[in-house]
């Protein structure tokens, strides 16, 4: 098979003007899911470059928290992840999308988006994350979560499905939404607000997670990503 170019892997007919949902939903209530957003081509180049990375070894277990604070803890999550560099055409075209996304979120909310980080999740049989914010309060820096689905042919009686709460952390009765990961489904949220978990899956479980980040720079010192 000849290796797809960028394009190749780009959905013909997709204006930003798609966008425009997600946007009222995120102002709205804070997230929104939207299935089949990407095309089945770069979904699969995609699943296969982190099916690539967890056979070469390449995959790290995620961890918690950032820069001094990070530490791995598999009491609270037990992923395994793969920063992406940006380097094949599969990342090329979906760092693009992610851009276009971005263009669109400033243009419609004035974010201030600056900057998008993402990578390859990989969670096996078991695997979870318990309830989260992606971003802590009052030290804004990442605004807005997408997360990308890549697993084709998902059952419903697999789990891991991705619980979405009310912005009060310790209800946990306040259960906004409960999607399921398949191929192709992006979903959007409010970084700061939506408390959110994985539950444990049954199979092994493969999606892109990523953060667009508004910069929080103190002092000259711009916050240091990842
Ligand atoms: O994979 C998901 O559904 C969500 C992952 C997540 O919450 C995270 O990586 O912060
Ligand atoms: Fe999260």
């Amino acid at each position: 098979m000849p290796t797809p170019t960028k394009d190749s892997l780009m959905n013909e007919n997709d204006t930003p003007e798609r966008y425009a949902p997600l946007v009222d939903a995120l102002v709205a209530r804070g997230w929104y899911q939207w299935p089949r957003a990407l095309s089945t081509s770069l979904c699969q180049a995609l699943l296969a470059e982190a099916e690539q990375h967890e056979a070469d070894g390449h995959l790290e277990p995620a961890g918690v928290g950032r820069g001094v604070i990070h530490q791995v803890n598999a009491t609270i999550r037990r992923d395994e992840i793969k920063w992406f560099d940006g380097r094949t055409a599969a990342q090329k075209a979906y760092l693009d999308q992610m851009a276009e996304l971005q263009t669109y979120l400033n243009r419609s909310l004035f974010l201030g988006l600056f900057e998008y980080e993402c990578h390859f999740a990989r969670y096996q049989p078991g695997g979870f994350y318990k309830k989260h914010l992606d971003s802590f309060r009052g030290r804004a820096s990442r605004m807005v979560s997408v997360v990308c689905y890549l697993n084709p042919e998902w059952q419903a009686d697999w789990g891991g499905e991705l619980v979405i709460y009310g912005e009060n952390a310790e209800d946990s009765g306040d259960i906004r939404a409960v999607i399921t990961p398949e191929m192709g489904k992006l979903v959007v949220f409010m970084s700061e607000s939506m408390p959110h978990e994985v539950l444990p899956t049954q199979h092994p479980r493969t999606s892109i997670a990523g953060w667009f980040r508004c910069n929080t720079s103190v002092t000259g010192k711009i916050d240091p990503p990842k």
